[in-house]
């Protein structure tokens, strides 16, 4: 009887018993991996152990599941591919509504569906390239015709791919989250926003300069978008000690590898702000008036705050490619497309008909790795083993 729940005494081998656990019995084909499953909800209440068994009266092969256990059994009995096990670790992790969005998409087939549409067309354009070869010299004119056509249907596969491969930077951001660093020179309040920015007392602020020395970080959710706000040592070149020096170098280091640069400024335009900075004035409360065009905040008051926020969900919508339901969210994923598009512009510029169609089986073998379907047997544990236990 499928989904049954039974209260079952738990024995360990020696006899002793372990707890009374409900166990719920999952039945193939229906179950999550494809074959019969039980898991069990122990009388604790926070512990989930989940165990296979062949049937419920059998419990001596009761084990706890390994992480990403199920999720691979659910793959080898083909009931997900890999990029929906992608999907499915990024929906346990999403932390945001943007990122649980885009993993539920990836995680219900999404891209697996468009892999097999792409796979589909490709097998059939192999086999039209095959056919041409058996066409002798006398029908040149067909061979001519079908090549046209083929070509035709390659370029706009190709053509396909590639724009899913150029939103990919755009929800791979999304997947990971933003890092948002904030720079500036010590004292300007950065330590302040911040903390006003998180709703939280995180970082220590006090009127003496250089008091940040490491960088502290806090998690915000801007809009939907997940983000990392880091606070720095105030920027100074000829700093008291090692110790801040450090912490200016961190500083300047993780600023190369932001996605965005906030630079705060008590007083100016933010003349030192790197390249792409988004400048900031700070501690409004002490300057009635500050520079036309810069937005002004104050950790003080709060004024400005609103708008900042404002601003900052937009750079992180702009930076995530908000709305357009991006497919392509890992590198794993991102390289072997990227091995399929240039196999098909390959195939697209060769005469040969021979040389045609070997490109073409390239092309289908990338598809093949990005869905899980040939040999990858080296990437499935980088894939399963970033799942959680009972998964
Ligand atoms: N009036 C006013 N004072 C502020 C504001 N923001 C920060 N301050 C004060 O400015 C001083 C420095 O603030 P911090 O937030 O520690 O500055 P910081 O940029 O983190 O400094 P370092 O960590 O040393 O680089 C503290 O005395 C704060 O209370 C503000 O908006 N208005
Ligand atoms: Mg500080």
């Amino acid at each position: 009887m499928p989904r049954r729940a039974t209260l079952k005494r738990l024995r360990a081998p020696d006899g002793c018993a372990i707890d009374d656990a409900l166990v719920l019995w999952f039945p193939a084909p229906a179950s999550f991996t494809g074959e019969d499953v039980a898991e069990l909800q122990l009388t604790g209440g926070t512990a989930v152990v989940a165990a296979l068994l062949r049937t419920l009266g059998d419990i001596d092969g009761l084990r706890p599941a390994q992480p990403g256990e199920f999720a691979r059994r659910a793959f080898d009995n083909g009931k997900l591919d890999l990029t929906q096990a992608e999907g499915l670790a990024d929906l346990i992790d999403a932390e945001t509504e943007a990122q649980r969005r885009q993993a539920l998409r990836q995680a219900s087939g999404g891209l697996k569906a468009l892999a097999e549409d792409w796979h589909a067309r490709l097998l059939g354009v192999l086999g039209e390239t095959e056919a041409s070869l058996d066409f002798g010299e006398d029908e040149e004119d067909v061979s001519a015709r079908l090549v046209g056509d083929q070509d035709a249907q390659i370029a706009c596969l190709a053509a396909e791919i590639e724009a899913h491969l150029g939103r990919y930077r755009f929800a791979e951001r999304l997947r990971r989250g933003l890092t948002i660093v904030l720079l500036g020179a010590p004292n300007a309040g950065k330590s302040s926003l911040v903390n006003a920015l998180a709703k939280r007392d995180v970082a220590i602020v006090s009127p003496e300069a250089g008091t940040t020395r490491d960088l502290i970080e806090v998690h915000l959710d801007l809009g939907g978008v997940a983000a990392t706000l880091v606070d720095t040592a105030g920027l100074r070149d000829n700093t008291a000690g090692v110790v801040e020096a450090e912490g200016v170098r961190r500083a300047r280091a993780r600023a190369d590898d932001a996605d965005l640069v906030l630079f705060l400024c008590a007083e100016g335009k933010g003349e030192d702000a790197p390249p792409g900075a988004l400048v900031v004035q700070s501690k409004a409360d002490l300057r009635p008036s500050g520079e036309r065009g810069t937005l002004r905040v104050s950790a003080v008051t709060g004024e400005g705050l609103f708008e900042l926020e404002t601003v900052l969900i937009d750079h992180a919508r702009t930076l995530t490619g908000w709305g357009q339901d991006a497919t392509i969210t890992h590198e794993r994923q991102r390289s072997a497309l990227a091995g399929c598009r240039d196999a098909l512009i390959e195939a697209g510029g060769e005469v040969d008909a021979v040389l045609r169609a070997e490109s073409l089986r390239l092309a289908m073998r990338c598809l093949g790795q990005l869905t899980g379907r040939v040999n990858v047997e080296d990437i499935l544990d980088v894939v399963f083993r970033r799942f959680c236990i009972g998964k």
